[in-house]
């Protein structure tokens, strides 16, 4: 769910078609009635010099029998691929006079393209002209902040992309990192795209966004670090971002794509287990981002109503709802994942990245927590600035209880 766009950006009128959860809804007029196999895109990103190129190589070159297409969202020179892949064509597309795309033809059936539009759009045009891909892969620029990018690609089933987000992986230097993090002078992010009312001064870099949007991990250069640094960047890493997996390689190098790079399905799955380890009470050694974890309780189907008013609250007006209509200095929130069980034993999922949220039946539909009790604990684990858990935890206690500003 975003902020109503207004009516006349509002999408046409949508039919779904019966099928698999692959298969996407159809516009109602106009297109033939085949049901479309929904292709997965992975963001690679991370700050300059991480690794990035380096992890799209060591995939391309990989056996994985995927037919990938990976998109370089930036200006980038494409002839960073033509060393480790033979380079059979290359074209330049353009469009109204100008030069919209490149793409070069590799060795192993994947295509190489650069998109200056990095929207749907642009993107599944490109798959219309070169036929279907069993992947895409985008890598951004070094100083791209991923949470303006990946709301492009979650979209809405009912809009009827043939494409979608698979998760979002962050390239991590070992070495650089800390200091990164620290450098005063590092780019910040465009202020414009987040709160601007956060009650955290705390310095906010770029390479911090990348870290809080990341589904995975990949602390990269560890050859280059001791193993006591190495230690001290990963409780950091963890810090600011307790939900996503870690990983620890050399040269991008991680043995098994399939479910730790690739299909992760990290926008519509939210395991018990991920939530469980996110709240285990990592270290607070960051002093801009943090990861918090809220319990909620078991809830009777209309307190939904009450969790979507919270959640519009805090995601789009930027306000930590009390009781008695005041409001609280709100977080910034990045990343947000949950999983609320109700009294009649079923499960919604929760997936928010900045103001975009949604709520979802879980797929089993049921409590998979193996309590004894047969019931689980709902738990929301928020990504974001200037978060206390404490205040965060009463604003929505208090939401749930009552329904505050109806
Ligand atoms: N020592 C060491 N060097 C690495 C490792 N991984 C990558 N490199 C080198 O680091 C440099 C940067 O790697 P890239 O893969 O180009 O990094 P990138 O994130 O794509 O860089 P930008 O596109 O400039 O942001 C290259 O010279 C790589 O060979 C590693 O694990 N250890």
């Amino acid at each position: 769910m975003q902020p109503d766009p207004g009516e006349e950006d509002l999408p046409p009128e949508l039919v779904a078609i019966e099928g698999s959860e692959e298969t996407v809804p159809q516009l109602s007029a106009g297109l033939d009635d085949i049901a479309v196999t929904k292709v997965p895109i992975t963001i690679i990103t991370g700050y300059l010099g991480s690794g990035k190129t380096t992890l799209l190589n060591y995939i391309l070159n990989e056996r994985h029998g995927k037919k990938i297409a990976v998109i370089l969202n930036g200006l980038y020179s494409l002839h960073q691929f033509g060393d480790s892949a033979d380079i059979e064509r290359s074209l330049t597309v353009s469009k109204d006079g100008q030069e919209v795309e490149e793409w070069l033809e590799l060795a192993n059936g994947c295509i190489c393209c650069s998109v200056k539009d990095s929207g749907v759009n642009a993107i599944e045009s490109l798959m219309e002209r070169r036929g279907a891909f069993d992947y895409i892969l985008l890598e951004t620029t070094g100083l791209a902040d991923p949470g303006n990018i990946a709301p492009l690609f979650w979209v809405d089933e009912g809009l009827g992309s043939t494409i979608y987000l698979d998760g979002i992986v962050t390239l991590v230097d070992a070495k650089n990192i800390q200091k990164t993090l620290d450098d005063p002078a590092a780019p910040q992010p465009d202020s414009t795209t987040l709160h601007s009312n956060s009650h955290t001064t705390a310095h906010l870099t770029t390479a911090h966004l990348q870290i809080s949007h990341a589904d995975v991990v990949v602390l990269n250069k560890a050859d280059l670090v001791s193993s006591e640094d190495l230690t001290n960047v990963e409780a950091r890493l963890r810090s600011i971002n307790s939900l996503a997996h870690l990983h620890v390689t050399q040269y991008s190098q991680i043995p098994k794509l399939e479910g730790v790079i690739l299909d992760l399905h990290a926008y519509d799955a939210v395991t018990a287990e991920s939530l469980n380890f996110a709240s285990k009470g990592h270290s607070h050694l960051d002093p801009a981002i943090s990861t918090v974890t809220l319990r909620v309780p078991s809830l009777e189907p209309g307190q939904l109503e009450n969790l979507d008013f919270w959640l519009r609250s805090l995601l789009w007006e930027g306000a930590l709802p009390v009781a008695q209509r005041q409001t609280l200095p709100a977080p910034e929130v990045y990343r947000m994942k949950g999983r609320i069980a109700l009294i009649d034993g079923t499960v919604r999922l929760l997936q928010a990245v900045r103001e975009v949220f949604e709520v979802l039946d879980a797929k089993d539909g049921t409590s998979d927590s193996g309590d004894t009790q047969g019931q689980e604990e709902g738990k929301i684990v928020i990504i974001g600035r200037g978060l206390g858990a404490a205040e965060a935890q009463q604003g929505l206690q208090d939401s749930l209880l009552y329904a505050l500003g109806s």
